[in-house]
């Protein structure tokens, strides 16, 4: 059985972070593991509270995984500090697993800063150039590249830009989900760019969309395929359960993933 990690933070509501990423490892029947950056208390209206774990406790959680049931791929999403940032680097660097995507988490859907300002400079510096692959929505990607993105030439003007800064080294996947009218993805990989078009659903429940798909991302990794392969595939799933169109809760609600056991039974 494959095995993928995952480094996040908990969202005690269950549509994003690590409770997100677990639920996709399971659908795509690989086993999940997750090392914890941070407690959230948030729900589908908001993020109402946040406790960071301490460096030497991520330390401990990440020697445990690595030394014991070693992973086939690493997915890291919101890691809030640069000491943690740091902590993760150098355990990367120890360990040397293959297969790690960024999903580089700034600010949730609801507006609360999940990576504090003064770390989008480790994030960037430290641990993108070990990523195999970086998964910014187009806010986020505006940061990086330090343009504005306004239209689908400009994506992919944004992903050489920031894999230039990478030294071509990390594909750059920049998701369209805050684009209002289609809902089309933009890979940069080995200098080419290839579009991954997505039918523009009608669900306003989209918690957790970039957390699922990054996990998506590593699961596909883990399971031998190739990047343009594992994009292929963890947009699929995102699109199918995004579709089945679960409302839970008062705001922007979470995924089905149980959509994916129905349809592969
Ligand atoms: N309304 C939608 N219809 C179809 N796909 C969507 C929709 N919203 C987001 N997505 C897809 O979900 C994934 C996550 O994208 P996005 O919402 O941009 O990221 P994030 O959750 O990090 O802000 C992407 O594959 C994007 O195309
Ligand atoms: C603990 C935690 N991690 C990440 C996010 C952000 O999730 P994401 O899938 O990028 O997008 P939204 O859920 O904000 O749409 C989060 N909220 N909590």
């Amino acid at each position: 059985m494959k095995k993928v990690l995952t480094i996040a933070g908990s969202d005690c509501s269950g549509g994003a972070g690590i409770q997100a990423d677990l639920k996709t490892m399971m659908a795509h029947k690989v086993y999940g593991m997750s090392a914890i950056t941070s407690l959230t208390a948030q729900n589908t209206t908001g993020v109402y509270g946040i406790s960071d774990v301490t460096p030497d406790f991520l330390a401990n959680e990440l020697e445990c995984i690595f030394d014991d049931i070693f992973p086939d791929a690493v997915k890291i999403g919101m890691v809030s500090n640069s000491e943690l940032i740091r902590t993760i680097a150098d355990k990367l660097k120890k360990y040397k697993p293959k297969n790690i995507v960024l999903d580089p988490v700034m600010v949730s859907t609801s507006g609360s800063r999940l990576l504090e300002e003064e770390a989008s400079a480790s994030l960037i510096n430290i641990l993108m150039p070990l990523a195999d692959i970086i998964t910014p929505n187009i806010p986020e990607a505006e940061v990086l590249s330090s343009m504005k993105i306004s239209k689908a030439e400009e994506m992919v003007e944004a992903a050489k830009v920031i894999s230039d800064k990478l030294d071509g080294r990390t594909a750059v996947l920049v998701k369209g989900g805050h684009d209002l009218n289609t809902a089309n993805d933009l890979l940069y990989c080995d200098e080419r760019a290839v579009w991954f078009e997505g039918e523009r659903i009608n669900n306003d429940n989209t918690h957790g969309t970039g957390c699922t798909l990054s996990s998506a991302i590593a699961c596909n990794l883990a399971m031998e395929n190739d990047m343009a392969s594992a994009v292929e595939n963890a947009k699929k799933y995102i699109s199918g359960a995004l579709k089945d169109g679960l409302n839970l809760g008062k705001g922007s609600g979470p995924l089905n993933h149980a959509f994916w056991l129905d349809i592969n039974r």
